[in-house]
C-alpha cells in the first residue's frame, strides 16, 4: 500500500496522465477535493470524464502522476479503495428481486459493514424515499427511486468519497431537485463528492466548485460565491464553446 503524505485529502490528483493506447486521454490532470465538498466536473462528449472516475477507482492505470484516495493508490489497494468509494454510475444496478431493504443489506454485507433496521429506514427516510417503498422490490422503482437506494447506501457507509456519474440525466425537474437536496445530506456527514454531469442547472445549484474539462485537463474551474453562487449565463457559455483542437 502506497501513502501520500501529509495529506490524507478524499481525493488527490496530481499531473495524471492516462492513455489508451497511442491515445492520451487525460494529460496533466489535477483535481483535489476536501471532506464535505461537492466538485463537479463538466465537459464535452468525450473529454476524459469517465476516465477520470475509473482512474479514481483504480481501474485504469496511470501512464504518469498520481492518484490518490485518502492518502492511498487505488490501484495499488482496491480493498481500501472499495471501502473508502461509494460509486453511483447513470444507471444504478440492484437486485430486481430483493426490496430495497435487502438490497441495502446485501451491498453492507460486501463490504462487511452491518447496520440496524432503524438506521436504515433513518437513511430511506433521508434520501426520501417513501415509507412503503421500504419493502417493495426494486423491479418496479423509477429511475429517481433507484438513486434514492444507492444514496440511502452510500449515507449508511459513511464513505470519505462519493462519485456519481451524470446522476440526474433521465431525472425529471422534480427528481433532479430532490437529488440536489441529497447531496447537502451527503456534505453534512462529510463526504467529498465528485459528480460528472452534463446538468450544468443542478451543477450550479449544488456544487462549490465547477471545473471543465477539457482535452485532458482542467481548463477553468468557478467556485460558488455569493446569494448567486455563479454566473450561469457565463458557465453555459463557456461550456457550448467548442474545444480545443
Ligand atoms: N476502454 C477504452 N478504450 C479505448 N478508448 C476509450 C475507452 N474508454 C474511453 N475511451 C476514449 O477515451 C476518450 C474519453 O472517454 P470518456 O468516456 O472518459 O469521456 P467522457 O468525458 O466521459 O465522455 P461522455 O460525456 O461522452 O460520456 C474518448 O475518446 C473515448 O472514445
Amino acid at each position: 500500500m502506497t501513502y501520500h503524505e501529509p495529506s490524507g485529502l478524499p481525493l488527490l490528483i496530481a499531473n495524471l496522465v492516462v492513455d489508451y493506447g497511442a491515445h492520451r486521454v487525460l494529460n496533466g490532470l489535477d483535481l483535489s477535493i476536501r471532506p464535505g465538498e461537492i466538485y463537479a466536473l463538466l465537459g464535452g462528449n468525450g473529454a476524459g470524464k469517465s476516465t477520470t472516475l475509473a482512474a479514481i477507482m483504480g481501474f485504469v492505470p496511470p501512464a504518469s502522476g498520481e492518484v490518490r484516495v485518502c492518502g492511498v493508490a487505488p490501484g495499488s489497494a482496491p480493498v481500501q479503495a472499495r471501502r473508502a468509494i461509494a460509486y453511483l454510475p447513470e444507471n444504478v444496478a440492484l437486485y430486481e428481486h430483493l426490496t430495497a431493504r435487502e438490497n441495502i443489506q446485501y451491498f453492507l454485507g460486501i463490504s462487511s459493514e452491518r447496520r440496524t433496521n432503524a438506521e436504515i429506514e433513518a437513511a430511506f427516510n433521508a434520501a426520501g424515499l417513501q415509507e412503503d417503498a421500504f419493502n417493495r422490490r426494486v423491479a418496479g422503482f423509477s429511475k429517481g427511486m433507484r438513486q434514492k437506494v444507492a444514496i440511502a447506501l452510500a449515507l449508511l457507509r459513511h464513505v470519505p468519497l462519493v462519485l456519481l456519474d451524470e446522476p440526474t440525466s433521465g431525472l425529471d425537474p422534480r427528481a433532479t431537485q430532490d437529488f440536489n437536496r441529497l447531496l447537502g445530506g451527503l456534505r453534512e456527514r462529510g463526504s467529498a463528492v465528485l459528480m460528472v454531469t452534463h446538468d450544468l442547472l443542478s451543477a450550479a445549484d449544488t456544487a462549490d466548485r465547477i471545473g471543465f474539462l477539457d482535452a485532458g485537463r482542467i481548463v477553468q474551474e468557478s467556485v460558488a460565491e455569493g446569494p448567486d453562487r455563479y454566473d450561469v449565463r457565463a458557465l453555459h457559455r463557456h461550456f457550448a464553446r467548442p474545444v480545443a483542437a
